[in-house]
């Protein structure tokens, strides 16, 4: 047996064979072929392969995640059967002898690049399609599988360098029992989506992909981040009995899955959850969440062709809302970019995506996008209890503008007739540290903060969140960071508003006490994190908390503050 040590990133235990989630290696030697005939036949039958496949994943696609999220796969078998694509092909083979690998990809190249320069969305989108279909039937050509997470029918742990969110996406949780990657830490967006799924997962393990081969036998272990290749019989059954006694505390943690959420003296705290779509909110009533604390509704855009219409958005919407009845929701407006790409809005390529075009900075320019999804909110917020919060704010400036704009779409709404709630409180994440600093001038505007640490953390150290290589800088009880939050929630206070947090930290069990002490009145997380949370903090006493806040906040390291915390708490 090997055992590969990562970032342990959800919970759980997890025994099956692995499932190699890797684009092959399609490239190939370019030769003249003797017999066009049979060429021609080999690319038909690629092409016919393809064209199954993607009927499978489409319809599988439907099944699971609806209609929208296989319109991509429509989008896909449209290329393949298209004569425009195929018919030159295929002349290239007859007139130039040439191999079908390469002209399937001379030709595909020469329409990717004509649609990429057009100044046209829809082209643009096309260009993207070629690309992903050419990949399929280039491998089909070359007679290597093309992994399809979509069609897998049978109990695997997935293994991947990194697992997109749209790869995520497509994952069928009744046969995917855990995953790991190289990369990625324990706030990368595969780490919290297997968090909503709630699958096992260690992530950032640098190499796991080189070292599994298909069919080994893994443990995934997300409690201690380990993955244990081909265990012995004595291994197994020790993780096997691992897997019981964490199954036995979830039903101990189950007991207070319809308590509310108080200290050991009596101070309540609200602790609500991070959803990415409407089918996550089963999992927010199962772990007894009060709420939701942060709707990231990106995951409404990924995985398509194109921008969600603001029908299909208030669809969404609306669900969750209705699903929480009067509980409250607070939904992020979009935060696109960073790692979170929109292929079919083909964005620039930046040097430095996480400080650049993203999340409100791309609404603001982009109204097109932005006013629809205000829109489909507004419309919406007659169904439950919604919260509107903008992404990425870094100066008042930005949130007026988002604000005027969000006003100005209620005022539209108004005079077409269409009803809209008037209480819906409108806040900011606070997740860059200019926001943070200058908290209390925010606060005299916004209804309230959530704050994001994922990114104030990145942001505040300078330690990319997802590069495994700087994590020991990535320090959420750095005393810089407590200070910050602490500006943040006195702020809040201040202006009788209230503060949470939705990154991370807030389900984090060293950083909870703290938190406690410091005031925080809202704590959003994966929603496995809840009902520990909960057991966790009923235990706390909220006073003995805030009475090490000074002491916590003039800390040199975050190492002192761990210890400080710990010797308190246990
Ligand atoms: C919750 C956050 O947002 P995201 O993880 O989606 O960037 C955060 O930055 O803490
Ligand atoms: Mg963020």
């Amino acid at each position: 047996m090997t055992n590969i040590q990562g970032i342990a990133a959800s919970s759980g235990i997890a025994i099956a064979k692995a499932y190699q989630l890797v684009t092959p290696d399609l490239s190939y030697e370019k030769r003249e072929v003797e017999n066009p005939e049979q060429e021609v036949e080999r690319l038909e039958s690629a092409l016919e392969i393809s064209k199954q496949e993607l009927e499978k994943i489409k319809a599988h696609t439907q099944q699971e995640l609806g209609d929208e999220h296989a319109e991509i796969f429509s989008a896909h078998l449209l290329v393949l059967g298209d004569p425009e694509l195929i018919n030159p092909i295929k002349d290239k083979i007859n007139n130039d002898k040439s191999m079908a690998e390469a002209a399937l990809e001379e030709t595909a190249n020469m329409f990717i690049s004509m649609f990429e320069s057009m100044d046209n969305e829809y082209m643009r989108e096309r260009a993207a399609d070629i690309k992903d279909v050419t990949k399929r039937v280039m491998a089909h050509l070359q007679g290597v599988n093309f992994p399809n997470p979509a069609l897998i029918d049978e109990e695997v742990v997935v293994i991947a360098s990194d697992l997109t969110p749209s790869d995520t996406a497509q994952l069928n949780r009744e046969f995917v029992k855990g995953f790991a990657t190289d990369i990625g830490g324990r706030t990368s967006h595969s780490a919290i989506m297997a968090r909503s799924l709630e699958i096992p997962a260690v992530v950032g393990t640098k190499d796991v992909t080189s070292r599994i081969s298909q069919n080994d036998l893994l443990i995934i272990d997300g409690i201690d981040g380990n993955v244990i290749i081909n265990p012995s019989e004595e291994e197994l059954s020790s993780y096997r009995d691992k897997q019981a006694n964490f199954e036995k505390q979830k039903e101990i943690w189950a007991q207070l899955k319809d308590e509310p959420t108080f200290t050991s003296d009596g101070e309540q705290v609200e602790l609500v959850a991070n959803i990415g779509t409407p089918e996550d909110v089963a999992g927010v009533i199962n772990n007894g969440g009060e709420g939701v604390g942060l709707y990231r509704t990106e995951f409404l855009y990924m995985g398509k062709s194109e921008l969600p219409s603001e029908d299909e958005q208030y669809k969404a919407y609306k669900s969750v809302l209705e699903q929480m009845g009067d509980k409250p929701v607070v939904v992020r407006t979009l935060d696109v970019g960073g790692d979170k790409e929109l292929p079919y809005l083909d964005l620039p390529k930046e040097l430095n995506p996480f400080l650049g075009f993203r999340a409100i900075r791309f609404c603001l320019e982009n109204e097109h996008v932005f006013r629809p999804q205000l829109r489909a909110l507004l419309r919406a917020s007659v169904h439950g209890n919604l919260k509107i919060m903008f992404p990425m704010i870094a100066s008042l400036e930005e949130f007026r503008q988002a604000k005027a704009i969000l006003l100005d779409e209620k005022e539209n709404l108004k005079n077409e007739g269409i009803e809209v709630s008037n209480s819906i409180e409108v806040g900011i994440m606070v997740e860059i540290p200019s926001t943070a600093v200058i908290a209390k001038q925010f606060a005299k505007e916004v209804d309230f903060f959530s704050i994001g640490t994922n990114d104030l953390i990145q942001y505040t150290m300078a330690a990319d969140r997802m590069n495994e290589q700087v994590s020991y800088l990535y320090q959420p009880y750095h005393p810089a960071i407590l200070n910050l939050v602490n500006n943040v929630i006195e702020a809040a206070h201040s202006e009788g508003k209230w503060a949470g947090m939705c990154g991370e930290m807030a389900g984090d069990s060293i950083a909870i006490p703290i938190l406690i002490g410091l005031g925080l009145d809202e704590f959003s997380m994966s929603a496995t994190s809840i009902l520990p949370a909960r057991t966790q903090i009923t235990k706390l006493s909220k006073k003995e908390m805030a009475s090490y806040k000074e002491k916590l906040l003039s800390m040199a390291t975050a190492e002192d503050v761990i210890e400080f915390i710990k010797d308190k708490t246990e």
